[in-house]
């Protein structure tokens, strides 16, 4: 254990650091006083009152922590500005560099927000530590083995989204006696309560802006309402495998799901199962049906709108039931390790997210079902799920996903009388952009239904109510009689918004006509620039004797590299990087389409000359998940998207988010495209730098960008493009560069003046005498 003395010093220094990522505001003009500038005011923030003042009033200003020291209503302040991803990214790493004091302030600060949202109030007088307990996986009531799991992945404390989703289906799922128990040491488990009623639907929708945890929130809360069925399916197939003596071919594809060295690359196979695999003989499924428990059908089902969140979901799920997803054979697996694994084994994730897999179907005792839209039809034709026998329905980025299902679909999924239900069901509809056009939705009293039904955010949770019951005083209809039965403790749909990400920054660059490549390539190359300078600065600072801060911080990061890896807080940290340097800037460009991104390949592999490694993300590319991984790795710097992948995607530890693509018909996009940076744990998260997004459009496009901004809320700054840096005294290389510019990017030599390409397009007809 570090001294406090050392453990503030850490936090000061980690807080320097982190600040001088926000180089690229003023490069050159960067100096150490002016990166301990608070950062900018935000601008847009649902922030919650306090509940605790007189206890926030006691709150030390603790010295060298994140915050930046000063009285308590300073601290206070700035623990208030702070938006919820940022918070709960502090509150990870002040635990993780053993920083008690600062991890108490900002857990205290969670606490509060937390509870001030919950749909039942806790009382200022009530235990603290009942509060608290919201907090924690265990205090939520997770299965046990699941608390070790997420701990293990680095996930030791969920985030106010997966807190008050949690406690949306507690109190779904409890009797008013129980209710009090919940976070105390109730004896039945989530699962038991939900099977001890009659077979009836419940739904729950999770609303809250990107990254904030929201595949987490239904994760969770899904697995330990399954836990008990998972482990009995578990030991009905190792049954029936001895019964027929057969246990090779199963025990092989156990093995497999939990061992296997590695996904990269084939993550997909992996989760989807490769031919044969996973499928019982002939003679075990007879002996299953004899048995009369059936393990055939999946319990779960999780709907998504594209191939690659379906299976970066199936991948985190593969990890929770204690898969491993060593990056290489020698890797060591640490507190990943299955070893320590005590969950239901072999647990079986089926993936149909392409016309590959459509083909096979899924795979026979599939547990947990992965598909778009697109095959959902397909599968509940062919039988390959039952509905009848689902506990668990999801719809990740709900909005899309409903709009891609057709109502006949709906109807066979949904429409499962609650007289011919087997088994009680929660469905999750989740995204950002969840509003009350879920009203809409055809089959609505089946996935939400009156009474049953709870809205969970990142700052409160409630239940459902239709809006013309809000108006009844005292309403007390429905299940959870005697709690928060007062109108304002319930929300409608129309509660619901689109949950844009406070903590981003918006940018316009409108450029003149097709120099938007030309404009991407000069902004890369200067926020490369002014990382070098920014680093440089670092290193010299790290020289200068009266700057103790930076050694000690290099010092002491050193002693927790361990402690850093074992949280997998490396996307955090940059542990890739020297101790003394920034993360390199790493972004996603996205383009209009498929076609423009292949095009610019090419032309910005050449501007930025070896200095970003850059890759492509085609949504029917040949190895999409290999460039996934690899922009993961750091093996590329610069990965150009398309509007597919706008949704859900988690790119690690990205910096900044280009785009060339103005989605201004459905500004819905813009949210999930802008919402790849400012995620939780990523360094476009941390204070003072908040996720960055840059739209480079042309001038016909500025009126729709401002719109859009009104829209959807959010201030924005104008910056100029880029000019060229050719002058007097430029070298040859610039010249040279410059030259080569004009051919590759401009992708043609004519005289792009300020002219609309329609206009010059005109000019095109004249010359060719048309
Ligand atoms: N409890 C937690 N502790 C630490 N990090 C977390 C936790 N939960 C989620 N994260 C991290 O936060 C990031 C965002 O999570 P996730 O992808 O679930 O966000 P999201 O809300 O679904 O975003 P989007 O709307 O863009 O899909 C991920 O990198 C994830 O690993």
């Amino acid at each position: 254990m570090r001294g406090p003395s050392a453990v503030a010093a850490i936090a000061a220094a980690t807080t320097l650091a982190v600040e001088v990522r926000s180089w690229s505001v003023s490069p050159i003009s960067i100096g150490l006083t002016k990166l301990q500038n608070p950062r900018p005011q935000r601008r847009h923030h649902d922030r919650l009152p306090s509940t605790n003042n007189e206890r926030r009033s006691r709150r030390p200003a603790v010295a060298g922590t994140a915050l930046h020291s000063g009285s308590s209503d300073d601290v206070q302040h700035q623990l208030r500005s702070m938006g919820l991803n940022e918070l709960q990214t502090q509150f990870r790493l002040a635990i993780a560099r053993e920083d008690m004091d600062a991890a108490i302030i900002f857990r205290d600060e969670l606490a509060d927000r937390v509870s001030s949202g919950a749909y039942r109030e806790i009382d200022d007088d009530e235990d603290a530590e009942v509060k608290n307990a919201r907090l924690s996986w265990k205090g939520l009531g997770t299965a046990p083995w699941l608390v070790d799991r997420v701990e293990a992945l680095g996930y030791p404390l969920p985030t106010t989204i997966q807190i008050n989703s949690f406690e949306a289906v507690n109190v779904l799922l409890s009797t008013v006696d129980q209710i009090s128990l919940i976070r105390s040491n109730a004896d039945d488990t989530l699962e038991e309560r939900l099977e001890s009623r009659s077979p009836q639907n419940f739904g729950v929708v999770i609303s809250g802006s990107t990254g904030s945890g929201k595949t987490l929130a239904y994760m969770v809360p899904t697995l330990s309402t399954l836990s008990q069925t998972l482990f009995t399916r578990q030991r009905i197939r190792l049954k029936a495998e001895e019964d027929v003596g057969d246990m090779m071919g199963d025990l092989l594809d156990r093995v497999m799901v939990q061992a296997s060295p590695s996904v990269r690359g084939q993550g997909y196979e992996q989760v989807g199962g490769k031919e044969g695999r996973g499928a019982l003989t002939g003679a075990a499924l007879a002996s299953l049906g004899k048995s009369g428990t059936d393990v055939k059908s999946p319990v779960a089902l999780i709907v998504v709108p594209t191939r690659e969140l379906g299976v970066q979901i199936a991948l985190l799920l593969f990890e929770l039931v204690g898969g491993n997803k060593k990056g290489s054979a020698t890797e060591s697996s640490g507190r990943r390790n299955m070893f320590k694994y005590k969950g239901p084994k072999g647990v079986k994730i089926g993936c149909v997210l392409d016309d590959n897999t459509a083909k096979e179907g899924l795979k026979l005792q599939t547990d947990v079902a992965i598909t778009t839209p697109q095959y959902l039809g397909r599968l509940l034709q062919d039988g390959d799920i039952d509905p009848s026998m689902l506990r668990v329905v999801v719809y990740d980025e709900a909005d899309l996903g409903l709009e891609q299902t057709s109502e006949e679909i709906l109807n066979q999924l949904f429409e499962n009388k609650e007289q011919k239900q087997k088994f009680s069901r929660i469905s999750y509809l989740v995204g950002a952009t969840v509003t009350e056009s879920l009203a809409s939705l055809a089959v609505k009293d089946e996935v939400l239904p009156d009474g049953k039904s709870f809205i969970a955010t990142a700052t409160r949770f409630a239940p459902l109510t239709k809006e013309d019951e809000l108006d009844v005083e005292g309403d007390t209809s429905g299940p959870m009689v005697g709690i928060g039965s007062s109108p304002d403790s319930r929300a409608t749909l129309s509660d619901l918004g689109l949950c844009l990400d406070p903590g981003l920054r918006h940018e316009r660059v409108v450029t003149t006509y097709n120099t938007e490549l030309l404009c991407l390539a000069r902004m890369l190359r200067q926020e490369l620039k002014d990382f070098e300078a920014a680093n440089e600065l670092l290193a010299e600072s790290v020289d200068d004797e009266s700057d103790t801060l930076l050694k000690q911080l290099e010092e002491l990061r050193e002693e927790t590299k361990d402690l850093e890896q074992d949280s997998d807080l490396a996307s955090v940290f940059a542990m890739k990087e020297p101790q003394n340097k920034l993360q390199k800037p790493r972004v996603v460009v996205f383009f209009p389409d498929e076609d423009e991104a292949k095009d610019a390949i090419f032309s910005l592999r050449d501007a930025m000359w070896g200095d970003h490694k850059i890759g492509v993300l085609l949504p029917k590319g040949e190895q999409p998940l290999s460039i996934m991984e690899a922009f993961k790795n750091g093996d590329l710097s610069v990965l150009l998207a398309t509007p597919n992948s706008v949704r859900g995607l988690d790119f690690p530890a990205l910096t900044h988010v280009y785009t060339l693509f103005l989605p201004s018909e459905d500004p819905r996009e813009y949210l999930h495209l802008a919402g790849r940076v400012g995620r939780i744990g990523q360094q476009g998260s941390v204070k003072g730098i908040g996720g960055r997004v840059t739209a480079i459009i042309d001038p016909d496009e500025a009126n729709a960008y401002d719109e859009m901004a009104k829209f959807l809320g959010f201030d924005y700054e104008d910056i100029s493009p880029p000019e060229s840096a050719i002058t007097d005294e430029s070298d040859v290389e610039d010249v040279r560069r410059f030259l080569e510019d004009s051919y590759t990017l401009l992708g043609t030599a004519e005289d792009f003046d300020e002219k609309s390409p329609s206009e010059n397009e005109g000019d095109e007809d004249k010359e060719q005498g048309r």
